[in-house]
């Protein structure tokens, strides 16, 4: 009479995708009932315990089991010693898997007691499971105050105490105001502890990692409309699994609210939404605001199911049914009082990946920024979105200005600073890189497998769809397209209509200005300018289109003239190439340094762009690690890469 969630009343929603999909291994039948976990024989504890590993490795480590429900929901329900001998057995089958297993909700039904259970494997100190969150809302809604009282655990004073820990920048400090992509980490054990433990204000990444058995990454993006690119690029770039969408209780639904949902609602990425400030907002206006946003979520263009998240039961509800894309649950909290902050944090600590594991394939890396770190030489982080890179794996890193890919192998891993073997898809990472220079590099970039045979391609085409344009798209129009971490300005070139206006659909041929990039089919992309926006996806790559071969070309900076003058003596065509073959044979560790060596005389540009933006913020947090009394910032800073760590 144990039953697994999937056989609970809320069945389809509460069983992980990846399980959806899979063919059932096992017979199953026999353990069915609501009683089997109450005194099983021997086969039945063996079927079991295979049927509990099979739904950890689909929920990459943990899943929710539900006791007491058998195959018809109406007779569920277990009487209290036979309640309490399913939870000794479902105990002992998650330690038999090095697992533990915490009890989430208990339920009295007319029949009895029914539970559900979050079990969770002990992982490794070098491993632990990833989600990343994109936190995106309007200026003030409180999104860097939310973090800095997650991370921290220390409540907010009303006036911008709690986010001063997060501010990356001076400018950042002395407005208030988010500008960068920036990264923080909240570590749950595996019986759901937040195991975040500041040390004199800051915290260590490296041993909360050790200590989770899950992190969550928050990519805390920015409020303000002029930072709008960097948000685009934070929820494309950064693939994150949700979207934590702000609202300040008093403020309501303004600004660039609706234009973040939108967003998120563009790129597929399921949003749950957190109203903040409720200690100061009057009742009426809190009110008022709950009332507009279950409006805008249930509207047309939304179609989602709102859910008001009140209590344990209600996180228990909203995270197993998150899957389905269309809950949507709302919090409300206070970061001064602390109030509901327990059940945000109940919540984050449910959430599952969506994404089936793809370690098997060959890999694949999304470059989203680099550093140039003293000692060390040039990291560059990103996402794995396929495969598993070991430490001396070789890659192929491009594609560069002229499309071309270099051979460069993996001599140190990152993982939210702390040095690991190994990288898996889905994760994301930083690698030391040898023999190249930071300037030599630019987001969009990947690293992969060779196997993989990768082209570079100028031009492509793409269906999307207008969600915003104040008069009409027509050929010839430029915006920024926006893919993965790619960010270029592209040109339509034709599309199957004469002019596109808000709403209308088109297949579109892009080609994009600068550099050709690696895309595949299937991609999702927004083309946007200012509020101008349209979203869709990567049909076909245009193979051999060649630069410059249809639109007036910009003036090349100097780095691309270096490139022209080079390749005119290396290569015999304009087309993208890869240099696969070479790139192989340099599987010696040199890290692939032809390519770069022809731009040899480049100026570093290196030191000076390393100050910029978040890399910008201020030196690399390597670069800090390596001053005494400066603490690192920001994730794949990981540059935390030491020499001789990894
Ligand atoms: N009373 C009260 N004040 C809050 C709460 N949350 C945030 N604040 C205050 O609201 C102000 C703005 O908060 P921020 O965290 O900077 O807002 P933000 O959304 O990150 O803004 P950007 O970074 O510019 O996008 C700060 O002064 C916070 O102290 C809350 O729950 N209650």
């Amino acid at each position: 009479m144990s039953s697994a969630v999937e056989k609970s009343p809320s069945k389809t929603t509460l069983v992980p995708q990846a399980m959806e999909n899979k063919e059932p291994q096992e017979d199953y039948t026999s353990i069915r009932g609501k009683t089997t976990l109450v005194s099983p024989t021997s086969e039945q504890f063996d079927l079991l315990l295979r049927q509990l590993r099979e739904r950890l490795d689909d929920g990459r480590g943990e899943t929710i089991y539900e006791i007491g429900i058998g195959e018809d929901s109406t007779e569920a329900g277990l009487a209290e010693d036979e309640f309490e001998a399913s939870v000794a057995t479902l105990k002992s089958l998650a330690s038999t898997l090095d697992s533990d297993c915490k009890e989430l909700r208990q339920r009295q039904l007319e029949k009895g007691l029914t539970g559900q259970f979050l079990v969770r494997k002990r992982l490794d100190e070098q491993d632990f499971l990833e989600i990343r969150v994109a936190v995106v809302g309007n200026v003030d809604a409180g999104k860097s105050t939310l973090l800095g009282v997650l991370t921290h655990g220390e409540l907010d004073n009303g006036r911008g105490h709690a986010r001063q820990k997060l501010f990356r920048h001076k400018h950042e400090m002395e407005s208030g105001r988010t500008s960068s992509v920036g990264n923080d980490i909240l570590g749950f054990d595996s019986i759901g502890n937040v195991v975040n433990k500041p040390e004199h204000g800051s915290l260590d990444w490296v041993r909360i990692c050790e200590r989770s058995a899950k992190v969550i990454t928050f990519i805390d993006l920015a409020g303000h409309e002029r930072y709008l690119k960097t948000t685009v690029f934070g929820m494309t770039g950064h693939a994150p699994h949700f979207g934590m969408l702000m609202v300040g209780a008093n403020a309501g639904i303004v600004g660039m609210t609706k234009e973040h949902l939108g967003l998120a609602l563009a790129l597929n990425v399921p949003v749950f939404v957190v109203v903040t400030k409720i200690d100061m907002c009057p009742p009426n206006v809190l009110t008022d605001t709950l009332r507009l946003l279950v409006k805008v979520l249930k509207s047309q263009g939304c179609r989602k199911v709102p859910v008001m998240v009140r209590s344990e039961d209600d996180v228990v509800l909203s995270a197993t049914n998150f899957v389905s894309e269309r809950l949507c649950p709302i919090f409300q909290v206070s970061n001064v009082s602390g109030e509901n902050l327990d059940l945000l944090k109940m919540f984050l600590n449910l959430l599952t990946t969506r994404n089936n594991a793809r370690d098997d394939e060959p890999a694949e890396f999304q470059i989203d920024d680099m550093y140039s770190v003293p000692g060390v030489g040039t990291v560059v982080s990103g996402t794995t979105l396929a495969g598993t890179i070991r430490l001396n794996d070789t890659l192929l890193l491009g594609p560069d200005l002229l499309g071309h890919f270099t051979p460069i192998a993996i001599k140190s891993i990152h993982r939210k600073r702390m040095p690991v073997r190994e990288v898996r898809s889905g994760q994301t990472a930083s690698f030391a890189l040898k023999k190249i220079k930071r300037s030599h590099l630019r987001k969009g970039m990947v690293m992969v497998a060779p196997s993989l045979n990768p082209t570079a391609c100028w031009e492509f085409e793409g269906e999307i769809l207008v969600l915003h344009h104040p008069t009409t798209i027509s050929s010839r129009y430029q915006a920024m397209v926006h893919c993965g971490s790619i960010r270029q300005t592209a040109s339509i070139l034709s599309m199957n209509a004469d002019c596109l206006r808000t709403g209308d659909k088109a297949l579109v041929h892009f080609r994009f200005i600068k550099h050709p990039e690696y895309l595949k089919p299937g991609q999702r992309m927004v083309f946007r300018e200012g509020r101008t926006k349209a979203v869709g996806n990567v049909l076909r790559l245009i193979p051999h289109a060649s630069p410059g071969a249809q639109l007036p070309r910009p003036k090349p900076n100097k780095m691309q003239k270096q490139q022209h003058i080079s390749a005119a003596s290396h290569t015999p065509s304009p087309a993208p190439t890869v240099s696969t073959s070479a790139s192989l044979a340099q599987n010696d560790g040199s890290t692939g340094q032809f390519e770069m060596d022809r731009r040899e005389n480049t100026p570093n540009r290196t030191g000076r762009k390393s100050r910029g933006r978040r890399g910008g913020r201020g030196r690399s947090s390597a670069d800090r690690t390596s001053s005494p009394g400066v603490k690192p910032l920001g994730e794949q800073n990981a540059g935390a890469t030491r020499p001789g760590k990894a």
